[in-house]
């Protein structure tokens, strides 16, 4: 099985995303990565031991606190010392990167995401990944694991409008191996209850505001 990225982001549609970025600051990509990968992925995040995954915290580092009428997902933080299948993620993740950093010229320094598994009627209230000022995270990026996924199972992502906040400006169905990317201090968004569950990888590109020498901590 081939896992290693490639020139798999040169393609046509990815050209086609840095477009969208560029001028909606949000793109939606279908069939993001080599179907071996997504069909990997989809089998480690269904065989992931319960005990890996964390109830999901609200803000970040020390501030972090678990808020369960906010999110209610949980969670396991992707690291390329646990599988040769997360490791092929981050690898695809890291082009991607460099992708968009010739197309877009963001800066963006670095990668992190994890796994999240939303149980029936769990959600995630409307929120923005970064607020002004107060973190580095630039791209948020969602990458759905549900195969046969139908809409009446619910689940959507919304995505609500940068200025009037109260106005949905889309609607996204978590299928298997689709990609949301926006811009994180832009959009608010929220997750919608499902019936069934729900699995993904969510992920932020971050830029290095680092002071003293010391590089701002992820998560
Ligand atoms: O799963 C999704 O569609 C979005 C998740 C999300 O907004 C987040 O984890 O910050
Ligand atoms: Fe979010």
């Amino acid at each position: 099985m081939q896992l290693t990225a490639n020139s798999f982001f040169e393609q046509t549609n990815y050209l086609a995303l840095a477009d969208d970025l560029r001028t909606q600051g949000y793109a939606i990509i279908e069939h993001a990565l080599p179907i071996e990968l997504e069909t990997a992925l989809v089998k480690h995040v269904i065989e992931l031991p319960r005990t890996d995954l964390q109830t999901a915290g609200v803000g970040r580092e020390q501030q972090q606190t678990v808020n369960n009428f906010v999110r209610r997902d949980q969670v396991k933080w992707i690291e390329a010392s646990q599988s040769t299948v997360e490791k092929a993620w981050l690898s695809h993740m890291e082009n991607l990167r460099i992708m968009l950093n010739r197309q877009l010229l963001l800066g963006l320094f670095s990668y992190e995401s994890h796994f999240a598994q939303y149980q029936p009627g769990d959600f995630y209230k409307k929120h923005l990944d970064s607020f002004k000022g107060n973190t580095n995270r630039v791209l948020s990026t969602v990458y759905y694991l549900n195969p046969n996924w139908q809409s009446e199972f619910g689940g959507e992502l919304v995505i609500y409008d940068p200025i009037n906040q109260m106005q949905e400006i889309k609607r996204v169905s978590p299928e298997l191996g689709r990609m949301v990317i926006f811009l994180s201090e832009e959009f608010p968004h929220e997750v919608l209850p499902a019936d069934k569950t729900r699995f993904s990888i969510a992920g932020w590109f971050r830029v290095n505001n680092s002071i003293n020498n010391q590089i701002d901590p992820p998560k």
